[in-house]
């Protein structure tokens, strides 16, 4: 890329970076701001509307990629999709930290893709190291709480553990950062940079809502609109909204189920985390396998 030119840059850089602007500025000011259950709140509705979107044309993407053809096969693709997802509450259940440092791995891999055509592997494992990173080490005593409610007292280690990542990875961000300026790679070096600000300005919960719903997610979802012939979009577009409903009853039946046992914002953030948690591993699987697939179909 040649001279920044806003016009050329990518709609969701734009949307994520003045949202991250905005956010930054306005919690730099007022850093007293937005209670946790605000947070928590806000983060909820946005992940079900911008969030949940993504990983809901997954049936969709299997089906174009060969997974299954018939309605059997369809059938057997969302029984096995939410097989692997009870796999993960599990285990979640059964080794909370041992799962939650899991899914921190999983997760940094899998936002890595985020800048697949962009970064080189090495430089994209730094970015989603310090992507997950950053929180801990600007709002340590947050994230350890927020540890604590997703997987028991012991998870405080875990914290600590993403703490020292973070700074790692933030002190190696440093040279890639120079390397995307000097290669003029305005999308990725304003993306990381803005990420860098929010990370240092806003609560880790409203850090990863601006990134996750802005940034994540409407990348992919614009990834795979653009993959279908324009007389499936609609057809897309409603199977999106169909999976997104169904596992929103589905969260909300068992936050129901959940709610006689403790209070209503760490019933939320678990049914939250451990939701997506559940839902990112078939959803990577599926993305690892049709990679796969592209890779061996010779040119
Ligand atoms: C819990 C938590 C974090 C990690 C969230 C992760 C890891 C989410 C992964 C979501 C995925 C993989 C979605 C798939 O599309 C942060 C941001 C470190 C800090 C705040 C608390
Ligand atoms: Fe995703």
């Amino acid at each position: 890329m040649s001279a920044l030119r806003l016009k050329a840059l990518p709609p969701e850089t734009l949307g994520f970076a003045a949202a991250a602007a905005a956010a930054a500025l306005v919690l730099g000011l007022a850093p007293t701001a937005l209670p946790f259950a605000v947070q928590v709140g806000l983060l909820a509705v946005a992940v079900v509307v911008l969030g949940l979107p993504h990983g809901a044309l997954d049936a969709w993407i299997a089906r174009r990629a060969g997974l299954f053809e018939r309605p059997l096969g369809w059938i057997g693709f969302n029984l096995g999709y939410v097989a692997l997802a009870l796999a993960v509450v599990g285990a979640w259940w059964l080794f909370p930290i041992t799962a939650l440092v899991l899914f921190l791995m999983i997760s940094a891999w899998h936002f890595a893709g985020d800048w697949q055509d962009a970064l080189m592997p090495w430089q994209r494992m730094i970015a989603a190291a310090a992507l997950l990173g950053m929180p801990a080490v600007f709002y340590q005593a947050e994230v350890a709480s927020i540890f604590v409610v997703l997987s028991g007292p012991g998870a405080e280690v875990a914290a600590e553990g993403l703490r020292s990542v973070g700074l790692v990875a933030l002190g190696a961000l440093v040279p890639v950062l120079l390397m995307t300026a000097m290669k003029r790679q305005w999308t990725v070096l304003i993306e990381l940079g803005m990420l860098v600000l929010l990370a240092v300005f806003a609560p880790p919960l409203v850090y990863f809502v601006i990134y996750f719903c802005l940034l994540h997610s409407p990348r992919h979802l614009r990834a795979t609109i653009a993959l279908a012939p324009a007389g499936e979009r609609r057809s897309l577009i409603a199977q999106a909204l169909v999976y997104t409903l169904a596992t929103l009853v589905l969260a909300a039946l068992v936050a129901a189920l959940l709610l006689p046992s403790g209070d209503l914002s760490g019933i939320a953030l678990k049914t939250l985390f451990i939701g997506l948690a559940a839902l990112t591993v078939p959803h990577m699987l599926l993305m690892l396998w049709t990679e796969r697939k592209q890779a061996n179909v010779p040119a």
